[in-house]
């Protein structure tokens, strides 16, 4: 053998994606938290700087306790550069040592992650029950390692992934910052912005969903200027996107981006493709190198990082308490838009499939397995409990994908509340208003904090569904932001509208930079 050649065992790499899923899912890379922190420190909206502050707390709480970050522990992508002179001792493929090892990091009893991945996208969406298999890809390059990127891709963020083929002598910068500002704030910000430009449609949409991965640099770059038209892009559409006043989870506020990556490739004369690709707050990544002698080792990062943010500092004193189990229409419509809200006694679950089961039932005419009269409903696919847990890491899901069947259930149920997260769309707002039922969002990306809140939780309906199925949750003291009030007023509106004027008036975007 090539004395250069290295032997690399199948069992190291499954072992190496095993651990490092493991990892990620409680533990965010140290640059995220040093730029949140910094954006903490400075956010001027209180609503956005509590929402910041909950993300932080949920962080330093999940590294503790060794628990997902998020209730959405993602798709797994592998990038994997294989050098030519190392050889892989297996008889599996390369992506069946991966998919073990994604088998094995979300099936692990003492960390159980959960799994979102289905196996027939188009017909049926049954659940693959291990989050297998993932998404690979594999270069191949001089040298005798493998080189494995690793990320765990949020369902929200990547549902906000967008192309589009432009003019030659478009603006690149035009269409990201246009393309930003309709997005909403499902993909969970504060995040990151990756544009891939150039190559063919799928070349770009690769290069941003690589680059995404690179470390968070954006506050170096600004002190040494940008040395490459790429980097004078990235802080062009850093200051403009932040400009947008978007804020954390769209409220409004002076941090949506803590870093834009931009990542370039030849292209055809004729074309100019482009990739924008959101990264949520969950924001999971590693990368690590296979030398042949043994699997990667990961230490935990120096949680020192981490600041300390206390309960008390996030739950201000003024705060409205609700008892859910009390609850009257004369209460929920003096809710007002942005106001915080923590909430006591009963709630329901109800996300995607189930919502979808209900409204078959309602169209069948056949009863629903559950009253919903009066009752709040919260769009949460959680994670599973473990030890003392009454329930695993449980934030909200992205409420806009509920807006189709909302209409109908406001009209057959007499539901009181909805819980979820960022906007909801105009025909929801107006069924809102018709309704007079308002809509209720939590911080997406504080999932094992919220989950903190809960205090029991029973299987109540469509048990087959797995994390979809209808739970009823006792929560005590579950902090939420009204989002949508009876009268059809919209913090994701009037936020981030308000914010941008203000950043524009004082000229508040510059301080970002800074
Ligand atoms: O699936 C989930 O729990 C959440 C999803 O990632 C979302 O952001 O909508």
């Amino acid at each position: 053998m090539n004395k250069k050649t290295r032997t690399i065992a199948g069992k190291d790499i499954t072992k190496s994606v095993a651990d490092a899923l493991q990892y990620i899912s409680y533990y965010h890379p140290p640059d995220y938290i040093r730029y949140l922190s910094h954006a903490y420190a400075r956010e001027q909206n209180p609503a956005a700087k509590n929402a910041i502050g909950q993300i932080l707390l949920n962080s330093r709480m999940a590294a503790f306790g060794r628990r997902p970050i998020c209730q959405d522990t993602g798709l797994v992508v592998v990038f994997a550069k294989v050098g030519m002179d190392a050889r892989i001792k297996s008889r599996a493929s390369f992506a069946d040592l991966v998919n073990e090892g994604v088998r094995r990091a979300y099936l692990d009893p003492d960390n159980p992650l959960r799994p979102s991945i289905v196996a027939d996208p188009l017909a049926g969406r049954v659940n693959t029950r291990d989050n297998t298999p993932a998404v690979i890809y594999v270069d191949l390059e001089p040298g005798n390692q493998i080189e494995i990127t690793i990320a765990a891709k949020g369902g929200g963020s990547e549902n906000k992934a967008r192309f589009a083929t432009l003019n030659p002598s478009a603006s690149v910068a035009d269409w990201v910052v246009d393309t930003v500002s309709t997005l909403g704030s499902g993909w969970c910000p504060p995040g990151l912005i990756s544009v891939g430009i150039g190559g063919s449609a799928e070349k770009a949409m690769l290069l941003a969903k690589e680059a995404m991965n690179e470390p968070i640099d954006m506050s170096e770059l600004i002190a040494r200027g940008p040395s490459s038209a790429e980097e004078a892009l990235r802080v062009e559409l850093y200051e403009r996107i932040n400009g947008l006043g978007i804020g954390a989870q769209g409220l409004g506020g002076l941090t949506t981006v803590v870093d834009v990556k931009v990542a370039t490739y030849p292209t055809h004369v004729a074309s100019k493709p482009v990739a924008l690709i959101p990264q949520c707050a969950a924001n999971r990544h590693l990368k690590f190198t296979l030398d042949g002698s043994g699997p990667v080792r990961l230490e935990p990062p120096d949680l020192t990082e981490w600041p300390e943010i206390g309960g008390a500092e996030l739950n201000p004193a003024g705060v409205r308490r609700v008892n859910l189990d009390a609850l009257t229409k004369e209460e929920t419509a003096s809710w007002r838009c942005g106001e915080t809200l923590l909430l006591s006694g009963r709630v329901l679950t109800g996300r995607d499939a189930a919502q979808q089961r209900m409204v078959d039932l309602i169209d069948a005419g056949k009863p629903l397995p559950v009253d919903l009269r009066g009752r709040v409903i919260y769009y949460v696919g959680p994670v599973r409990a473990v030890r003392d847990e009454v329930v695993g890491p449980a934030g909200p899901t992205t409420s806009s994908r509920m807006d189709g069947f909302t209409e109908k259930m406001l009209t057959e149920t007499g539901l009181y509340a909805m819980i979820g997260k960022a906007e909801r769309g105009p025909a929801a707002i107006k069924s809102i208003v018709k309704h007079r039922t308002p809509y209720l969002i939590a911080v997406g990306g504080a999932a094992y904090l919220i989950s903190k809140s809960i205090k029991a939780a029973r299987l109540v309906a469509f048990e087959d569904l797995g994390m979809e199925a209808i739970y009823e949750f006792d929560v005590q003291d579950m902090p939420v932001i009204m989002a949508v009030d009876v009268e059809g007023n919209s913090i994701h509106n009037s936020g981030p509208v308000e914010w941008r004027k203000r950043m524009a008036a004082d000229s508040i975007a510059r301080i970002i930079g800074v």
